[in-house]
């Protein structure tokens, strides 16, 4: 068995024994919904848009990664080396720092931005929180304009350089890909195609989140056809 999967045991088997460390947030039952795409897709603008209108806290895995290196954390120079090569981070680690921002929120309405990436951070999350997204949005773009986005997104990040870049791509179609498919063959994937302005795609990003207004108009005009044919 292999390091990271004897970590990402101990953590299911210590969740369990304390009768699911996730226990409070199942209480709350909270809505969750996964955001993914590749790099430079539009991620983090489309979630600050969504929280603005929606009221859902945004809990990006690539932020909370980068907040553990800086605090000095004992993880921290394993975080920074897997960020530098574009690999992805061991699922423990990314879903403690995860579960433990739900937890202090106190909110029970969550983006999840750039989570998961690859199988076992899929298969890890359901596991160890009980939890499963509610729907997924998923950006589709272009590799060229996520490549020109990135490039001049000028946040000084020390993956936004090509050679990390090309490595964040083949990672995202061998590994983050195919858990977009899985949510895919369960009808929970919202896909959005993001090679257009942030105004055009977050239009697209509303009609997902309020769906239910139509259904609200349909009624009203199903009703008030009602009255008409009653009165006449
Ligand atoms: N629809 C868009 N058109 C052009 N540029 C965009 C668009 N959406 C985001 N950007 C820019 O592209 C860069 C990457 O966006 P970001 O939201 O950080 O993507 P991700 O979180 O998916 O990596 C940022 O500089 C952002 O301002
Ligand atoms: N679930 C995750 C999310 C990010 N990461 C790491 O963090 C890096 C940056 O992720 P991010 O979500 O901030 O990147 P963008 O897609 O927003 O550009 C990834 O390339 C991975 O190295 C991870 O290991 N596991
Ligand atoms: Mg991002």
């Amino acid at each position: 068995m292999s390091k990271n999967r004897k970590l990402l045991m101990g953590t299911v088997v210590e969740a369990a024994n304390k009768g699911a460390s996730g226990s409070i947030l199942q209480k709350r039952n909270p809505t969750i919904v996964f955001v993914l795409g590749g790099p430079g897709s539009g991620k983090g603008t489309q979630c600050a848009n969504i929280v603005q209108h929606y009221g859902y806290t945004h809990l990006s895995a690539g932020d909370l990664l980068r907040a553990e290196i800086k605090s000095g954390s004992e993880n921290g120079t394993m975080i920074q080396n897997m960020i530098k090569e574009g690999k992805i981070v061991p699922s423990e680690v990314t879903i403690k720092l995860l579960q433990r921002a739900m937890e202090e929120s106190g909110k029970d309405k969550f983006l999840i931005d750039g989570f998961p990436r690859n199988e076992e951070n899929r298969a890890a999350f359901e596991k160890v929180t009980g939890m499963e997204p509610s729907f997924v949005l998923f950006f589709d773009c272009p590799e060229e304009e996520m490549e020109r986005r990135l490039l001049s997104r000028n946040q000084g990040r020390e993956d936004d350089n090509i050679e990390t870049i090309r490595k964040r791509f083949k990672v995202f179609l061998e590994s983050s890909l195919p858990v977009i498919s899985y949510y895919d063959a369960k009808g929970k994937v919202r896909k959005i195609d993001a090679a257009r302005s942030v105004e055009e795609v977050f239009a697209t990003v509303k009609a997902i989140f309020e769906p239910k207004n139509e259904k609200v108009l349909l009624l009203y005009y199903w009703l008030l056809l009602r009255c008409l044919t009653f009165w006449y």
